[in-house]
Parts: structure tokens; sequence; C-alpha cells
């Protein structure tokens, strides 16, 4: 495999993740104090598009992955965001490139930590949904609606995704 192939995971921050989508953790303050005092509402953290639809929610159940990890695909939805949100405390792989004209840039993978969830911008290219341990469970919110939303680009040649050193 060629060095400029290899994708090296990084922690996933708000602001690293910032051109690709929002980070949905319950870190810092919480914006409301709600039920009598017992409960942090981290109100209103992802920008959401439904074009000429609504939004759904639906759960994935993916089989977990191995790392290092072969990427020979991404994806973007040009009519609506995607949001994974796990039911479970386990790190979960986010891939995500920049538009490079109709095609993905050089792909970023990030590493999420137990709580984090992320919602994909509208037209972000990421890799598919990408466990790293059982069960896999994740929350979906997308785009119910007619009409074509999904655009695949798949590499010439592979990419992997492996851990930091
Ligand atoms: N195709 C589908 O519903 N899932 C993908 O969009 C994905 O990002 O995993
Ligand atoms: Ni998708």
């Amino acid at each position: 495999m060629k060095e400029d192939r290899l994708i090296r995971t990084e922690p996933l921050t708000g602001a690293a993740f910032a051109p690709f989508g929002d980070v949905l953790e319950a870190t810092g303050p919480a914006d409301k104090i709600i039920n009598q005092g017992r409960c942090g509402r981290f109100h209103d953290r992802a920008q959401l598009a439904f074009a000429d639809g609504r939004a759904g929610i639906s759960l994935f159940q993916a089989e977990p992955r191995d790392l290092p990890l072969g990427l020979d695909m991404m994806e973007r939805h040009p009519e609506g965001s995607q949001a994974f949100l796990p039911m479970s405390a386990d790190p979960f792989l986010v891939i995500v490139a920049e538009d490079a004209g109709a095609r993905p840039g050089t792909p970023r993978a990030f590493l999420t930590q137990p709580g984090q969830g992320v919602n994909y911008h509208r037209g972000t290219w990421h890799g598919v949904l990408t466990p790293l341990h059982p069960p896999g469970l994740f929350a979906v919110v997308d785009r119910i609606g007619a009409g074509a939303n999904l655009e695949e680009f798949w590499f010439d040649e592979p990419y992997t995704v492996d851990a930091s050193p």
C-alpha cells in the first residue's frame, strides 16, 4: 500500500469536524437546566436539512469492523443531513472528506469518544456507518422523501484507515 493511501485516525472534536458536520456531545455546561433541575439540555446542537421531504428516525444495526480498514467508497446525501447517534457507549469510526469537484478529497478518519454522535451536513462526503464494537446499534436521523438522495464515489485505488500510532 502506498503511504499516501494510509489515513490515520484523529480524535473527534467539534472544531475539527466543523467543515463536515456537527458533533453531538453533552460536554461543558448545559444550555438549559430542565425537569426541576434534574436534567441538562444541550439545546439544538445540529444543523438538519430534509429538502422536499421530512425528518425520519431509523435504527441501524451495523456489523462491527476492524482496523486497519479498507476504504473503497464514500457517499453523500445531496438532499439532506444524516445523524448517527450510538445506542451504546462504544467508539465508532467517522470518515469524511471535503468535496473535490463531485468527488471526495483526501479522506479524514475520526475516532469517537463514548457519548459522541455525529450529524453529517447535507452533501458531506462520508464513509458508511462503521462501528468498531458490537452491538453496532445506532439511531439515525435523516431525510425521508422522494427522489434520489444517495451519491456514491468508488476510488480507483482504495485507502487504508488505521489507528494512529
Ligand atoms: N445508505 C444508508 O442508509 N446508510 C448510509 O447513508 C450511511 O451513511 O451509512
Ligand atoms: Ni450516509
